[in-house]
């Protein structure tokens, strides 16, 4: 269990754009350019594109935290930085169709829980458009405002944000480039969970704990069905159901979760 704490104290000038942290089988990652409100950086990006690889090929990682540090989300992409390096003179000849730091065109193969305190906009609610489980404190906003600076919501939005709340909102939302309360952003589903401000990473890590004590041949296997099966006829999609579910059926976890059951004790899952 990592001692580092979980709220990092004010940023030092040594300390990474971005900081990723283990708490037992949990990965808690925070984007941490506090003074500019956790806007997108190249470093801290590229720390984040490393902490999801991360996720992916640990087995005894079961769930990724990701959070802002200073009482912030993320505030998108850097617009001072814009003025003197624009990301529009360097998109020549690139598949921008997938963005790895945003996890647009990729997904985690463990449940990723976003932990929101502050400001989640533009850049900041595209990619909490691939986060799972959404727990923000009651201060937080929300928006994905890049129209309002005559740019594009590259990070995916205008492709998941429909998918994810109701056409006429995700219209709204992205047309105008509005921000949006929690309380409204919960009472519209974009996040599940409003907590007291200060609150969302002692909740959120709560949730990946419970997660990660879970089967995760299972859990894995739930996600990426909902994943797989998206916007598939239903039919087709309970074939995906099926097969990944049986996999999970036949494992060695599934026959030690029932035993456990009968011989009262918690389960020990080797995710196999
Ligand atoms: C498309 C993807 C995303 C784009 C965007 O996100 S556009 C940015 C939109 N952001 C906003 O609209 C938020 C602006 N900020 C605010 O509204 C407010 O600051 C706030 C609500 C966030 C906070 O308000 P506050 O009152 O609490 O605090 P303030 O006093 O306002 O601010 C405090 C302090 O912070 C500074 N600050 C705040 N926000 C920003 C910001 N966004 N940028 C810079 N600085 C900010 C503020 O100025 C104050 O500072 P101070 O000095 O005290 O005055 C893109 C995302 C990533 C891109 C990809 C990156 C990699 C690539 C590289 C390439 O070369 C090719 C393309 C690409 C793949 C690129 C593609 C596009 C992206 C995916």
């Amino acid at each position: 269990m990592s001692a580092t704490p979980a709220h990092p104290p004010a940023q030092a000038t040594e300390e990474p754009d971005c900081l990723v942290e283990r708490h037992g089988q949990v990965l808690v990652v925070t984007l941490n350019r506090p003074a500019k409100r956790n806007a997108l950086s190249a470093e801290m990006m590229a720390i984040m594109k490393q902490a999801w690889d991360q996720v992916d090929e640990d087995d005894d990682i079961r769930a990724c935290v990701l959070t802002g540090a200073g009482g912030a989300f993320c505030a998108g992409a850097d617009l001072k930085a814009m003025t003197s390096s624009h990301p529009g003179d360097t998109t020549e000849g690139r598949d921008l169709s997938v963005i790895e730091p945003l996890l647009k065109g990729r997904r985690l193969t463990k449940p990723l829980i976003a932990a929101v305190e502050g400001p989640a906009v533009a850049g900041g609610t595209e990619i909490l458009q691939a986060t799972d489980i959404r727990v923000a404190g009651r201060g937080a906003r929300f928006g994905v405002s890049e129209c309002k600076w005559g740019l594009f919501p590259l990070g995916g939005s205008a492709v998941r944000l429909p998918r994810q709340i109701p056409y006429t909102l995700a219209a709204e939302i992205l047309l105008t480039g509005r921000h949006l309360t929690a309380e409204e952003a919960k009472e519209i589903g974009l996040i599940g969970r409003v907590v007291p401000d200060g609150e969302a990473l002692s909740t959120a890590l709560e949730l990946a704990e419970a997660v990660a004590a879970n089967g995760p041949l299972a859990v894995r296997a739930i996600l990426r069905t909902m994943r797989e099966t998206e916007g598939m006829p239903e039919n087709d999609a309970f074939q995906v159901d099926t097969r990944l579910g049986l996999e999970v059926f036949r494992s060695a976890d599934a026959k030690e979760g029932p035993r456990a059951f009968a011989e009262k004790r918690t389960p020990h899952f080797r995710g196999r």
